[in-house]
């Protein structure tokens, strides 16, 4: 199990930002829209120019190349990108053969084109992508975005079962209060310039 930490960490008009993401649990961000949460991802994803300290476990993030270091902490940004034109040509072929029930498709999504996918499609599968590649630090902006209550419901049920069975940190931007319930076992606030511990996660 290894531990996402950030200390001191600032990124556009955010400062000091602390806190510690253990593996297997969820850290919910929240807070206005522009304040800062998906430039906080990207920074913990090595992808934004930022101040202070993220380490994964034993490695800080300063001492290795980018590439490496996102290829154990993943970000499944709100509008995520696709390169080929059909969607199998994302996933490694143990990913197409195991696309859980959870997500809703029949395995002939993988011969889909990527241009048919519903936003909600696209970041359904963009999970699945992002699992595939066996992080152990994930970022998710927005997951559910696009998503109808049930399809919310059911992907936070199944993803949480594989965050606790793979023991991934999680750091998951959300604006549902209610989706913050079911999910979170840390919430923190965007207030301003800092980063807030809100009381009242599970
Ligand atoms: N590379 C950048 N350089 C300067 N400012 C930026 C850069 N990227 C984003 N911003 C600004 O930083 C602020 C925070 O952006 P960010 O995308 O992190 O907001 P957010 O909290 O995720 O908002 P939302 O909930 O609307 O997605 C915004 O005002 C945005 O315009």
């Amino acid at each position: 199990m290894t531990d996402l930490v950030l200390e001191n960490l600032s990124v556009g008009t955010l400062s000091n930002v602390s806190l510690r993401v253990p593996g297997g649990e969820v850290v919910c961000v929240s807070g206005p829209s522009g304040s800062g949460k998906s430039r906080l991802l990207r920074a913990v994803a090595d992808l934004e120019p930022h101040d202070g300290r993220i380490s994964l476990g034993d490695t800080a993030q300063l001492d290795v190349p980018a590439h490496q270091w996102r290829s154990r902490v993943v970000m499944v940004p709100a509008d995520s990108q696709w390169w080929f034109d059909d969607v199998g040509g994302h996933f490694p072929d143990e990913a197409k053969a195991g696309l859980p029930s959870a997500l809703g498709f029949s395995p002939e999504v993988m011969g889909w084109s990527v241009s048919r996918l519903s936003s909600g499609e696209r970041q359904r599968l963009a999970i699945w992508r992002a699992l595939a590649l066996e992080p152990e630090a994930l970022l998710l902006d927005e997951p559910t975005a696009n998503l109808d209550n049930d399809s919310t419901e059911a992907l936070e049920t199944w993803l949480l079962d594989e965050i606790r069975r793979r023991q991934i940190a999680v750091l998951w931007v959300a604006h549902d209060p209610a989706q913050i319930h079911r999910v979170a076992d840390a919430h923190y606030r965007i207030h301003g310039t800092t980063l807030e511990r809100v009381d009242g996660g599970h």
